[in-house]
């Protein structure tokens, strides 16, 4: 057996793209073949100097990827990331603490960079606390039980003035980048969009892993012809023994940049002859579906999970580019276990703006870099995490008023897994 000792870690070579897309699948527990189609495409955004592959002599037994994303803070800033994905070992060479050198590697080189925070979506959820990072968001799923809803069965399209209308391909790839800019500016936990997210999601790049089932669009303009939704789903064909329809329509993406487009996109798909269910996808978990149904019971949850995962690495720069709803001090003593955020932190914040600063007072609260991980974004309270034991009060009252300061009132959502 070779040694940790034995195993190099380092960012790979073009040529040794195909080996690592192997090592990756792999790990993943897919065929590991690669074809010259996965090569071709994936050699079009992996950044080789951020892709980190782990070697037992030629053989590649780890595979990490990071790249520059950016992710919205409360108050709608776009806050430098460094995005991680494709996080893998191979099975021989588990628990030898390959992925603890992959990270430590790439979290010390985003630092030197000057990126603000870090991300992920974490596959398991012990994994990678134990790096500093913190859930930050959480995704929701519903199923809607449509007979149940309560919906009127003559609904004939908004009765706003606007209208919803299916569109092609070629439509959304012209208007949905666009629509999604304005929903990311003001939805923290957002990240941005890469023009290959949007040729996937309409089939413009095939990819032979996945293969393309073309959907359904539709897109909500108002009474000015302005867009300000989109909507992406499929529909399964499934009848009954009676031959009642049972369709289920899923959705795969909807993004609405006014209330008016939300509510008349999610009335369409639950309003769909045939379609008896309609599965929400991963949305945000104070979305406002349920209660756009006259009986919101009708809408069951059937997923909800950690989703945005957000290491801090720089704790001034991620407390001053967020808002704050009302004024107030904290101090903050940040413990590190990987030392890239450790300090005592002053933060003076008010709806004017915020300024944050090392200091020397005494803090209120002691936290790991984890847990301000997962306050960051607004979604996590101080005192919940205080009684579970993941922050501490040094002044009595200090959780309240970190509630206080940061959490908001609609809650943060990333609609995309990366
Ligand atoms: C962002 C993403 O890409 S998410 C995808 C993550 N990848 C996967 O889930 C694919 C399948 N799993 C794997 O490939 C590997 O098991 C990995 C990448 C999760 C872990 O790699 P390893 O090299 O085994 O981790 P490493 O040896 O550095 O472990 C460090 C510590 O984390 C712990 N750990 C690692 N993975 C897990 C896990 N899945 N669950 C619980 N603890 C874990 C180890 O026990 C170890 O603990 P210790 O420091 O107390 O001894």
């Amino acid at each position: 057996m070779s040694s940790r000792h034995d195993i190099d870690v380092r960012p790979i070579r073009a040529d040794e793209i195909p080996d690592w897309i192997r090592a990756m699948n792999t790990g993943f527990l897919r065929p590991p073949s690669v074809s010259e189609a996965e090569i071709a495409d994936r050699s079009t955004y992996i950044v080789p100097g951020r892709t980190l592959g782990a070697f037992d002599g030629d053989r590649c037994v780890g595979t990490f990827r990071s790249f520059a994303q950016e992710v919205t803070a409360v108050g709608g800033a776009a806050v430098r990331a460094d995005a991680i994905s494709n996080v893998t070992v191979t099975s021989t060479h588990r628990r030898r603490g390959v992925l603890t050198r992959m990270m430590a590697q790439d979290l010390a080189a985003a630092r030197d960079r000057g990126d603000t925070v870090a991300t992920l979506i974490a596959a398991e959820y012990p994994i990678y606390g134990r790096y500093g990072f913190g859930a930050a968001t959480t995704a929701a799923e519903w199923t809607v039980d449509v007979p149940r809803a309560g919906l009127d069965p003559r609904w004939a399209g908004p009765g706003d003035g606007g209208r919803v209308d299916l569109v092609d391909g070629d439509e959304v790839r012209k208007t949905g980048p666009g629509l999604h800019e304005r929903l990311r500016r003001s939805q923290p936990g957002a990240i941005d969009r890469s023009e290959r997210w949007w040729q996937t999601a309409t089939g413009a790049l095939l990819l032979d892993r996945a293969p393309w089932t073309e959907p359904f669009h539709a897109l909500y303009r108002t009474a000015d012809g302005e867009p300000e939704g989109l909507l992406t789903y499929t529909v399964d064909d499934r009848w009954g023994d009676a031959k009642q329809p049972q369709q289920t329509a899923k959705v795969k993406d909807l993004v609405a940049v006014s209330p008016a487009a939300e509510r008349a996109l999610w009335h369409h798909v639950c309003s769909i002859d045939w379609v008896t269910a309609v599965r929400t996808g991963w949305r945000a978990p104070d979305d406002l579906l349920p209660h756009l149904l006259p009986d919101p019971r009708a809408a069951a949850i059937t997923t909800q999970a950690d989703w945005l995962w957000i290491r801090i690495l720089d704790v001034v720069a991620a407390l001053e580019a967020r808002t704050y709803a009302s004024a107030g001090v904290l101090v903050l003593e940040v413990t590190d276990p990987d030392g890239l955020s450790r300090g005592r932190y002053r933060l003076d914040a008010s709806p004017e703006g915020a300024s944050c600063t090392p200091t020397t007072e005494e803090a209120g609260l002691v936290l790991p870099v984890a847990s301000l991980g997962s306050l960051w974004l607004g979604d996590e309270s101080a005192v919940r995490l205080a009684a579970l034991g993941r922050v501490r009060e040094v002044r009595a009252g200090a959780a309240l008023s970190a509630d206080a300061l940061l959490r908001t009132s609609r809650r943060p959502w990333c609609p995309d897994m990366f």
